[in-house]
């Protein structure tokens, strides 16, 4: 049985103060006998994970014992339940800082060949003489591993409330090659582990804003050796601002006007650098310089920086500069072209960024997501992911894996437009769902997704710095959360995640340490009232009253057919028997300008006017009280008092079909002030001043 089941995890938690007596040696073969299983789900492709419990540890008084049996080659068990997920977590905030010199455990990763122990938790010094254990350094520190056998250990760091029997029936190979490896050992770890990618990592602009930011994220995916990750970039920085801002201008300025659309900071930031350009054999002609924008600067400079050779970006930056003249010489910026334009921006941060690791000695394969099967509908700027992506992506980067191992960097954002074959975007921020999309096609056990912030706060740091991360959402609520204007995640980008049941964990590439928030299926919601406070702003509001007689049918039906017909997406919507107000903002923000220039918001009313008395109001915020609407009547209680004591009328409420949401219509000028009176009052009050 053991043979065939490999390894074995038995995590039992100690109830109230008794104490926890776990035997040592082999689990005999008759506990697997009374084990109850609770639960047996497909984790991923190819990976069966049971979830049970044993009878004979709560006889011993813990309160319960998971068990985690792999029933197929290629499971890494970690992280499959919320109670291993929680003590993850506390783990991390401990800070992986265990000097005891009698070692730690952090996780059980197998491959086919062997099984990887590496780890956290410290481990008892008289457990230490019954069990074989090898002390190896990781990162320089001290991690124990055991070569078979029964393996116990358990946490003092948290108050010996945790204690972990690990049960591994198989030869262990050479797991100090691939515990205490070097930068240019990962290369050969990873085709050991020739059971392909292991998760992904998202690194946003924020995190790769630099070269050093670059440095950093490379350690940061090292210090992960058990991991064989696919990592999706976005552009530098805010390069594809700046690369949206070079085709606007070129539009406008004349090819012989060429140098005014260059940010002029760049050439003032050229010149000024000329010195230390020279030294490093960075000159760059003047002439050369009209056209190279910001991001291209960013380009070379980072290239240099990381001591990576230029070609690795050259043919995109001679690319990149024709491509401007031609918009200068057309005098027109169409949303394809625009979308061929920020294109540049994560082509180039994942080239640098792979002939860096390369350069290293950590094997990797650039990709641009357009040529890897990255199909999606020709809405340039806006495009929505097609179906057929999943298995093209994962035939793609399956295949290569098994035939040449490499760490793959993919671009974030990109996609190719299934009729045009051009280059698409998935909407502003939309390597997020590049990230959760390839989660998805390669049935990885987890998504991360590295930002400049510890993880979903509980409102904009930007509006209130006193937010707090939020440790544990739904996909349900992240969605709302993203799709009602926190820019920490990409709107669509759940929906992968959720349709797969892949958890997504946000964490900080300048804080790793910190927990983040991790975002599944479900959570324990009974102590939940509000997870997060998010605030749209620049919304535009429609009161449409009918002009028929009351208990006349079809008005509804009609309004929402005039958006449809105009292809005009509706937020908020609350209703009467005669009248409709509703909120208007498409989902993907470059779509969501569009409808406040005023000729299509004339055109929405000259139609609605035909059946409707319509009062336009633009510059309004929605305020979306993300949480457990179960407990609405206290949620809108508290949020009522708090916003009448700052004298701010609410135009419209809302509460969602998701049952998490609770959206509040007020004034532009009123939103950030609510948003911090009401975050004082639902998160730096206790749970019982709440309730009261
Ligand atoms: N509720 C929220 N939680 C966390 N961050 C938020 C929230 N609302 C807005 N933000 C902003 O989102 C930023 C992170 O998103 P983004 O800039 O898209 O990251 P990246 O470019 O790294 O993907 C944070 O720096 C923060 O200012
Ligand atoms: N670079 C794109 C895509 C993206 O996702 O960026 P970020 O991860 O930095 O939000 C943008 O700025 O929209």
């Amino acid at each position: 049985m053991h043979d065939k089941f490999g390894g074995l995890l038995v995590y039992a938690k100690r109830l109230g103060e008794q104490t926890a007596r776990w035997g040592l040696g082999e689990l005999p073969r008759w506990s697997l006998g009374v084990l109850f299983f609770a639960l047996v789900r497909r984790v991923n492709l190819g990976v069966w994970v049971v979830v049970a419990w044993t009878r004979r540890a709560s006889s011993l008084g813990y309160e319960s014992s998971l068990v985690l049996l792999s029933l197929d080659e290629k499971l890494v068990i970690r992280g499959y339940s919320d109670t291993l997920n929680n003590l993850q977590s506390q783990q991390e905030q401990d800070g992986y800082v265990v000097e005891s010199s009698r070692g730690y455990l952090i996780e059980l990763w197998r491959t086919r060949e062997s099984i990887w122990v590496s780890g956290l938790f410290q481990i008892p010094e008289r457990l230490c003489s019954f069990v074989d254990i090898t002390w190896l350094k990781k990162h320089g520190k001290r991690v124990a591993i055991s070569r078979g056998g029964a393996f116990i250990t358990a946490s003092p760091k948290l108050g010996l409330q945790h204690l972990v029997l690990l049960f591994v029936q198989e030869e262990f190979g050479a797991i100090s090659d691939v515990i205490e490896k070097s930068v240019t050992e990962y290369e050969k770890v990873s085709s050991e582990g020739e059971t392909s990618f292991t998760c992904v990592m998202k690194f946003g602009g924020s995190s790769v804003a630099s070269a050093e930011r670059m440095k950093e994220v490379a350690s940061l995916i090292l210090s992960f050796p058990e991991e064989r990750p696919i990592v999706v970039l976005s552009a530098m920085g805010k390069t594809t601002n700046k690369l949206l801002l070079a085709g606007e201008k070129a539009t406008s300025c004349g090819v012989t006007n060429v140098s005014s659309i260059e940010e002029l900071s760049f050439i003032k930031d050229l010149h000024e650098r000329q010195e230390q350009r020279n030294e490093k054999s960075l000159f760059i002609p003047e002439e050369e310089s009209y056209f190279l924008t910001a991001c291209s600067y960013l380009s070379l400079r980072t290239v240099d920086q990381l001591g990576v050779d230029r070609s690795a970006v050259a043919k995109h930056l001679d690319e990149l500069e024709q491509l401007l003249k031609g918009i200068a010489m057309m005098k027109e910026l169409t949303k394809r072209t625009q979308d061929y334009l920020v294109s540049f921006g994560e082509c180039m941060s994942t080239r640098i960024f792979a002939a860096y690791l390369n350069k290293i000695g950590v094997k990797a394969r650039q990709y641009d997501a357009f040529e890897i099967g990255f199909i999606t509908t020709d809405d340039f700027t806006n495009a929505d992911i097609l179906e057929a992506t999943y298995p093209a992506v994962a035939k793609r980067l399956n295949g290569d894996w098994l035939s040449d191992p490499a760490i793959a960097i993919v671009t974030g954002f990109l996609g190719k437009a299934r009729k045009s074959c051009a280059v698409t975007t998935l909407g502003r921020g939309g390597s997020d769902l590049t990230a959760t999309a390839i989660g998805k096609a390669l049935g990885l056990p987890e998504i991360q997704v590295w930002k400049d912030v510890d993880g979903v706060l509980t409102c904009d740091p930007n509006i209130y710095p006193k937010a707090e991360p939020v440790p544990f959402l739904t996909f349900d609520e992240a969605a709302e959360l993203a799709y009602f204007g926190a820019q920490v995640l990409h709107p669509q980008s759940m929906r992968p995640a959720r349709e797969s049941d892949i958890p997504v964990r946000v964490k900080n590439s300048y804080n790793p340490k910190a927990p983040g928030t991790l975002i599944t299926k479900a959570r324990d919601m009974s102590k939940a009232i509000l997870t997060s406070i998010v605030l749209k702003r620049n919304v535009t509001m429609l009161d449409i009253v009918s002009t028929r007689m009351l208990g006349q049918y079809g008005f509804l039906a009609k309004v929402f057919s005039i958006f449809e017909d105009l292809g005009i997406s509706v937020d908020v919507v609350a209703t009467s028997e005669v009248s409709v107000s509703l909120t208007l903002d498409p989902s993907k923000l470059w779509s969501r300008e569009l409808i406040q220039q005023a000729s299509e918001l004339d055109h929405v009313v000259e139609e609605l006017e035909k059946i409707a008395v319509v009062n336009l109001l633009q510059n309004r915020s929605i305020i979306s009280l993300i949480g457990n609407v179960q407990r609405s009547s206290l949620i809108l209680e508290k949020a009522f008092r708090v916003l009448r004591s700052l004298g701010v009328t609410v135009q419209m409420i809302s509460q969602g079909a998701s049952k998490v949401n609770i959206s509040l219509v007020v004034n532009d000028s009123e939103g950030e002030q609510c948003v911090r009176a009401l975050h004082s009052v639902f998160f730096e009050s206790e749970l019982s001043e709440l309730e009261s």
